[in-house]
């Protein structure tokens, strides 16, 4: 599949690391670095503008690596890059440890995974069908 984008930042475009990657990293695309304390945010810009075809959305999901070396996640996991959306792609990261991060530019903040979704049309019903499950959730099938 192809997709349109523009590419305001200074580095290269995303690219799969590996043959069958499903997430491109995207780097932070900053003029200096962005110091994030304890349970602090902030919206980080990549400098890329895409133009999605529709009936597709980009995910954008955290890095395993910097989640477990250093506490960093994103505060709406995933993000959702809409297939109309034409601003500029952005990861609402979070310091979810109990140390200063700094995130310096280049660094690679996030995935962006593509994705097909479905359009549904409501069908408003006074009674759903029965299953075994029912209602149950939250742990209801067992203890482990
Ligand atoms: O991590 C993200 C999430 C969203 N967006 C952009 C693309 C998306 O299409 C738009 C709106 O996102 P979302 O629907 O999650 O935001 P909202 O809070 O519902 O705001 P809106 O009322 O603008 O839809 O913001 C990003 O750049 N990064």
């Amino acid at each position: 599949m192809q997709v349109a984008v523009i590419n305001r930042s200074h580095h290269p475009l995303p690219a799969y690391q590996t043959e069958h990657a499903a997430g491109l990293d995207v780097r932070a695309n900053l003029t200096e670095p962005v110091t994030l304390g304890p349970l602090q945010r902030a919206l980080i810009p990549t400098g890329l503008f895409l133009e999605i075809p529709a009936g597709y959305e980009a995910q954008v999901r955290p890095r395993s690596g910097l989640a477990y070396k250093h506490g960093i996640g994103l505060v709406n996991s995933p993000g959702t890059i809409d297939a109309d959306y034409r601003g500029e792609v952005k990861v609402l990261l979070v310091n979810l440890s109990n140390e200063e991060f700094v995130v310096n530019d280049g660094e690679r903040v996030a995935q962006l995974v593509f994705a097909r979704y479905e359009a549904i049309e409501w069908q408003e019903v006074a009674e759903l069908s029965q299953t075994v499950r029912g209602a149950g959730g939250y742990g209801s099938t067992g203890t482990k």
